[in-house]
């Protein structure tokens, strides 16, 4: 569980990044951090590894706080991922991915097999390996770069819009295999984003910034959707929030109702038939294919979105009846079978409860608070803005208290880092050097 406590970072030109901020962010799933241009977000993340100091406040990894713990070990259990991958682009794949294992002193051909276990696991070719990063894809560079992340196999990984330069094609299958390696490896994620769908899309909490990187919300997205803070959140959520947040709205099992459906879509109308009853065509397989065109006999409409029964959110129930030609949402079972409808009609009353739950439970939500009575003052424990170099809170030992302290944490060094733009990889090298020191 990474903590931040009364955390403040006030660049040396007076450039307030980060203003009182209070955030536990839990070590299970992805924790997003979203926020206009500007209003800190890569400071936080780059203040998680020490890249950057806090000039007040404190931040604790586990209970501890990481002032305490040298930047190298820090950093050994932290991955790192920007925009481009920003790999080395005289090094071939397989080099950039063993950048890590090789700095810690791995055996060459331990780094190789790891290396190699990586690149299938992010989804790349084996033939890949061997080529330099501009021989690759946007896409594929920046697999390379989530698998270099992962090579020490860190319990935390930091991603800094590691998405924002792919198309959303590519973009989604990263996000995908993000989601995936989360769940799969069990890391902490937390993910910087101005995009509030892919945050939306990834998060399991947001955090959502306003400048100054002040906290103006966070929880998690259908709490950020359904129920926004203010009105900057909700503008930053954007206007279509009430049907994204459908995405998230698991209905109890609804009633479906079934319509007639034939194989071929000459059956569909004849003479004695109602023409304003819709007729489902289906497959020998029974999956539904599309609807039969009353006006023009033998002919099929389109048919729509279906959603997935029982299971599916409410937005995709809304989705498909409001592609269906006949007003009709049609669900099928979990091999895509044809089980039955809900009319657009039957939908809305889905949608409606649903609203009623919600408001329902914000208003017990609001009527709680208000009755809890007001907390005891609380001392803050953030020191006063202190000049790079000197950044120790009182109650924090010296950052470097390990035996053979840590040569990268001079103030010189600490004052480059902060000036400088992100630069992982050369970043990770400097941190991990010596890496004998520490084992
Ligand atoms: N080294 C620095 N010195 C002075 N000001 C800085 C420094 N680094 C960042 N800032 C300022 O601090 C504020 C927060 O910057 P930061 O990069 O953390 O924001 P961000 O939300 O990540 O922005 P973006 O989404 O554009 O990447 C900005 O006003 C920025 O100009």
């Amino acid at each position: 569980m990474l903590q931040f406590e009364s955390v403040a970072k006030t660049y040396p030109d007076g450039t307030k990044a980060v203003t009182d901020l209070d955030l536990v962010i839990p070590s299970d799933g992805i924790t997003v951090l979203v926020g206009p241009s500007g209003c800190g977000k890569t400071t936080i993340l780059r203040m998680i590894n020490r890249m950057i100091e806090p000039t007040a406040g404190r931040i604790l990894w586990d209970d501890k706080p990481i002032k305490s713990m040298r930047k190298t070990t820090l950093r050994r259990q932290m991955g790192y991922v920007i925009q481009n991958g920003g790999l080395f682009p005289h090094r071939t794949v397989l080099e950039n991915i063993g950048t890590v294992p090789s700095l810690l002193g791995w055996d060459d051909n331990k780094t190789l097999l790891r290396s190699r276990e990586l690149l299938e696991q992010v989804g790349l070719e084996p033939k890949l390996g061997n080529r330099f990063p501009a021989q690759l894809s946007g896409g594929q560079q920046q697999r390379v770069g989530v698998a270099r992340a992962l090579a020490a196999d860190p319990d935390l990984l930091l991603m800094d819009e590691p998405f924002s330069a792919i198309d959303p094609v590519v973009r989604a299958d990263l996000q995908a295999l993000v989601k995936r390696l989360q769940r799969e490896l069990n890391k902490t994620i937390v993910m910087i984003t101005h995009d509030m769908d892919e945050a939306i899309t990834m998060g399991h909490r947001i955090a959502v910034l306003r400048p100054g990187g002040i906290l103006a919300q966070y929880g998690p997205p259908e709490a950020i959707l359904d129920d926004p803070a203010d009105d900057f959140v909700s503008k930053f959520v954007g206007k279509d929030r009430g049907y994204r947040s459908l995405g998230f709205a698991e209905v109890p099992r609804p009633e479906l109702a079934g319509v007639r459906t034939v194989r071929n879509a000459e059956q569909a109308h004849t003479a004695s038939s109602d023409r304003d009853q819709p007729v489902l065509v289906v497959s020998a397989e029974g999956e539904p294919e599309g609807w039969a065109d009353p006006d023009r006999p033998g002919r099929v409409l389109v048919l729509g979105e279906t959603f997935t029964h029982p299971g599916a959110p409410l937005r995709d129930m809304v989705e498909a009846a409001l592609t269906s030609p006949v007003g009709r949402a049609v669900a099928v079972n979990s091999t895509g079978r044809y089980v039955g409808t809900l009319s657009a009609a039957d939908v809305m009353d889905q949608v409606r409860t649903y609203r009623m739950t919600v408001a329902d439970q914000q208003l017990s939500r609001r009527i709680a608070a208000e009755q809890e009575p007001d907390p005891e003052p609380v001392e803050r424990s953030g020191a006063p803005a202190v000049a790079p170099g000197e950044e120790r809170t009182p109650e924090e030992p010296a950052p470097d208290v390990e035996p053979g302290s840590d040569p990268e944490a001079t103030p010189e060094t600490e004052r480059a880092e902060e000036r400088t733009p992100a630069e992982p990889a050369p970043d990770a090298e400097a941190a991990l050097r010596k890496p004998t020191a520490e084992q």
